[in-house]
């Protein structure tokens, strides 16, 4: 088949390139440039699209003769990833930009000029597998080394995309492998470090990126009960679960810590609580997709839901869970103003879709609006969603009575 390979000019890539040419394909490589930003560009050994990445990617294209371009994706990386991402937390949530990406640009842009080009796939080195149903469709599921399995971020792939995406290095062992491999190839990019999370904060420090970009306003710090117990500089500098640098003088009445439980953008309060009041049983999602069979196909129905297990982050255990699908949101703005930052439009809080339930068997804690749950069935990923709310107690009938 005719390959793109998503060549970043890292290890994983440049392997993947290399199985992707040994499997007897016709192969072309890309490197996105995703940022013009300056600020955005790290210096160093590995950056989000430096020339350097961009060279190392040219220079395994050289060695294994494919044809070699760099894309300029910069504008559209800027509009669709990272205003939503200080969208996102100007709104008060916790977004994963690594997904928008894989949403919006990886699996959408680059597949569909992919596509339009008269490729057959598009490869990239991401640790996830796509293997096929007894009727032949994809199924997305955890890569093999589990490590570094990348199949959470890849999560909003839906059935259409999966039948596009090729995961040269989804079963291998381990990544330790795909380095030795790398180095007996020759290639210079064996030993790169591993990419950080973020591509486009270089230092990694979320908070320090984003107070030049999010206006900030004063508000109340408050208890459950609604006591005051001190004022913040701007909600958005707080996460959920946070413990420390909550800057208030005020003891609890109980003497134990305190965490910060909630943050209202409406009324720019950042709510603190116990360690308890951090528990939830119950997780509402929106922007819901299916990677394959929906829970209706699966013999789900509203009363019953699916048993799955749930992951609320690209690294923590899954937990045992059972899914609903929730109610259909026909109407819905795709827009509104932020109430706190007068003037900065934010991606609605419930856009038009599919809501997602999900209740955990056993409680999670810290669980913040924005970030992304993905469902699984053992390896393989069911669906996803983006947590719009939580609540303390689960919503849906005993486990005795979900089927699936
Ligand atoms: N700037 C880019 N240009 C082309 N492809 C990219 C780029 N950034 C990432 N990719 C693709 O997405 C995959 C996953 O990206 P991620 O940032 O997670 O890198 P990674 O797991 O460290 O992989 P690698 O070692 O190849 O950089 C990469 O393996 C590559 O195929």
């Amino acid at each position: 088949m005719r390959v793109l390979v998503a060549m970043s000019g890292g290890v994983d890539s440049s392997v993947a390139a290399a199985r992707a040419v040994d499997a007897g394909h016709e192969v072309v490589g890309v490197h996105l440039a995703l940022s013009r930003m300056p600020g955005t560009l790290r210096t160093g050994s590995r950056g989000c699209c430096t020339i350097e990445d961009s060279r190392d990617a040219h220079r395994v294209a050289g060695m294994l003769d494919i044809p070699f371009y760099v894309w300029d994706f910069s504008e559209r990386f800027k509009e669709d990833i990272v205003d939503d991402f200080i969208a996102e937390y100007a709104a008060g949530r916790t977004p994963n930009p690594c997904m928008r990406c894989n949403e919006r640009i990886k699996f959408a842009a680059l597949l569909d000029r992919a596509l339009a080009l008269g490729f057959d796939a598009i490869a990239t080195g991401h640790y996830a597998e796509v293997l096929r149903d007894d009727e032949g469709r994809p199924e997305l599921h955890r890569g093999e080394d589990l490590a570094k399995d990348q199949s959470y971020v890849l999560g909003v792939l839906t059935s259409d995309q999966l039948e596009h995406c090729y995961f040269p290095i989804g079963a291998t062992v381990s990544k330790a492998e795909v380095r030795a491999e790398a180095a007996e190839r020759g290639f210079s990019v064996a030993n790169k470090p591993d990419s950080y999370d973020i591509c486009f904060i270089p230092d990694g420090d979320t908070k320090a990126w984003l107070a030049d970009k999010i206006p900030m306003r004063p508000g109340l710090i408050k208890d459950s009960e609604g006591e005051v117990l001190g004022e913040h500089d701007g909600a958005m500098t707080y996460t959920i679960g946070q413990r420390k640098g909550l800057g208030i003088e005020k003891p609890a009445r109980d003497g134990k810590p305190r965490f910060v439980t909630g943050l209202d953008p409406a009324t720019n309060t950042v709510t603190v609580g116990s360690r308890a009041d951090l528990a939830v049983s119950h997780l509402t999602g929106i922007r819901t997709s299916w990677a394959g069979a929906a829970p209706s196909d699966m013999g789900s129905t509203p009363e019953t839901g699916i048993d799955c297990e749930v992951q609320i982050r690209a690294h923590a255990d899954p937990v045992a869970a059972r899914a609903w699908l929730g109610e259909f949101v026909a109407e819905a703005p795709e827009h509104e103003v932020n109430p706190i930052v007068d003037e900065v439009e934010v991606p609605a809080a419930r856009p038009a879709g599919q809501l997602m339930y999900v209740d955990v068997d056993e409680e999670l804690s810290g669980v913040a609006p924005g970030q992304t749950m993905v469902v699984y069935r053992g390896t393989r990923v069911l669906g996803q969603a983006t947590i719009d709310s939580t609540a303390k107690d689960r919503i849906t009938p005993a486990p005795e009575f979900a089927g699936a």
